[in-house]
């Protein structure tokens, strides 16, 4: 249900004290007074604490500086019938014994007389002792047509020509996504003065957005210029998810596809897992950010999946972009849910519950290199679209792997090089190992004050002992599960 939806009903089922997170008090203001204008037959009073209440002349300047006074002026307008009590910051004050009571005793006339008070908060600070009464509301960030309206107004007045960003305007809009429109206005006002290009203006906005991204602590934006060039082999996968490249764009809802929700990879360590996380982010130019699982948990009880949340809140106000979760086995295993049944297992279900739900377009990756201790739970139908295997590269694989890299390393002069013959002597590398020999070989060579050559790959080769043959067993038991068909491979 839209915000507006839900507060309207609240108000008019008698809901006594509504607490509105938010951080767009003005912005809030506006929308509470002109649904009162259009939907609800309602009287508003408005307070703050320096100015006492300020919206209506035969009470002006009420109860300044002083919350409980601003409480007792309810009681002293005698309880007039369908009002609302606009009090800003009032969170602050809550905590205070005689204004709870006060709050409590008023309840009941305030019920009676069909009217509520509604908290404007910044933060979440609601006492135990009022819990019961209080419905908290989150108030979200504007959507795509109210940054879009903005955008037009702001284009306005600042007497910019908004022809000349017609063509990116969409995107323009899609860059804001994650704003308050306060920072909106800043943001726009300083990149128009700036007289920059489209594309230098879109470039910009996303730094801000990385900025402010980056503040949440756990969500960390990766800028990235790969491409599936960048990756070897890998077909099957880079074909699925090329079929998916426009899955966010206008003509694909028009056409009623469903936004997809993400993909699992689990693969050996070295496989490209990490690369094929950045690869999309590039190919299909969308943001991508990286969630530091790690920093999720924290001492404080409840305070881990109140950090989930925010997260997925910041992620999706920031949609559409990519959700990069890297190894997501390192935190949540079958053991650890269940010895721990606490902390662990409550975020792994916020988490769940978020990725079965999900409507906005966060393409979710996440990647494991064990599956056999991961929760089953995340396994299951319906978490992410499909499930991938990425093993040790096949022989064409790898000669792909080797042209990539000595391409990247010597561009003009890659083909010198026999990239059949390492191919052939490199079964059970990984892609990762494949670049750590090559650039083992020019350490030499560099060492030497020489051009490396397929020798000194050779030999680097010969002295490398790669995972494959150090950890058989745990390889061998993940090679098996997933050629017997549980999930999908990935070449
Ligand atoms: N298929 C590939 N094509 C090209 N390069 C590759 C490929 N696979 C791995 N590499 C190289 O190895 C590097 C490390 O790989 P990456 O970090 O993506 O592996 P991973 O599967 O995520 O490993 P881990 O499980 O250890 O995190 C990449 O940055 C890339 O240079």
């Amino acid at each position: 249900m839209s915000f507006k939806n839900n507060l309207k009903l609240l108000l008019s089922t008698q809901n006594v004290l509504i607490y509105i997170l938010n951080s767009e008090e003005e912005r809030l203001e506006y929308k509470i007074h002109l649904m009162i204008r259009q939907n609800i037959k309602k009287t508003i009073y408005c307070w703050n604490f320096i100015d006492g209440y300020y919206n209506n002349p035969n009470y002006l300047n009420k109860a300044i500086r002083n919350p409980l006074q601003a409480i007792e002026f309810i009681e002293q307008l005698n309880f007039p019938t369908s009002t609302i009590f606009f009090l800003k910051d009032f969170h602050v004050f809550i905590n205070d014994i005689s204004v709870i009571r006060k709050i409590k005793n008023l309840s009941r006339f305030l019920k009676q007389a069909n009217s509520s008070i509604i908290i404007s908060a910044s933060e979440m600070q609601v006492p135990s002792l009022l819990k019961d009464f209080i419905t908290v509301l989150e108030f979200p960030l504007p959507n795509y047509e109210e940054i879009n309206l903005e955008l037009h107004r702001l284009f306005k007045i600042m007497n910019v020509d908004s022809s000349i960003y017609s063509e990116y305007f969409h995107d323009l809009t899609l860059a804001y996504r994650g704003f308050s429109i306060e920072k909106i206005r800043i943001s726009i006002a300083k990149l128009l003065t700036s007289n920059l290009s489209s594309t230098h203006l879109i470039k910009n906005i996303l730094y801000e957005k990385r900025q402010l991204i980056e503040q949440t602590d756990v969500l960390e934006f990766y800028a990235v210029d790969y491409s599936f060039d960048n990756v070897g082999g890998l077909n099957v996968l880079k074909d699925w998810l090329n079929k998916r490249s426009k899955a966010f764009s206008k003509q694909a809802k028009n056409y009623g596809l469903t936004v997809p929700k993400g993909i699992l990879l689990i693969g050996i360590q070295g496989t490209g897992k990490s690369l094929i996380a950045k690869a999309i982010s590039g190919q299909w130019n969308l943001p991508l950010l990286k969630l530091d699982m790690g920093k999720i948990f924290a001492s404080l009880v409840g305070q881990s999946e109140e950090r989930m949340r925010h997260m997925i809140k910041t992620a999706e106000q920031s949609s559409p972009c990519i959700l990069w979760i890297d190894e997501i086995d390192k935190c949540f295993t079958r053991l650890n849910n269940y010895t721990d049944s606490g902390t662990n297992g409550r975020v792994l279900s916020t988490m769940l519950t978020w990725l079965s739900e999900k409507k906005k377009p966060v393409f979710v990756i996440a990647t494991a290199n064990q599956v056999l201790s991961l929760p089953s739970e995340l396994l299951r139908k319906g978490r992410f679209d499909e499930i991938f295997f990425l093993n040790l590269p096949s022989l064409e694989e790898r000669e792909k792997i080797f042209q990539i890299h000595l391409m990247k390393f010597r561009p003009l002069s890659w083909r010198k090089y026999d990239i059949k013959y390492l191919s052939k002597l490199t079964d059970q590398f990984s892609g990762a190992e494949i670049e750590q020999a090559i650039i083992e070989a020019m350490y030499n060579a560099f060492y030497e004050k020489r051009e490396f050559s397929t020798q000194d790959i050779i030999n680097a080769i010969n002295n490398f002992v790669p995972l494959a043959f150090t950890d058989t067993c745990n390889i061998s038991a993940i090679q098996d599960w997933a050629i017997s068909g549980k999930i999908r491979m990935a070449s």
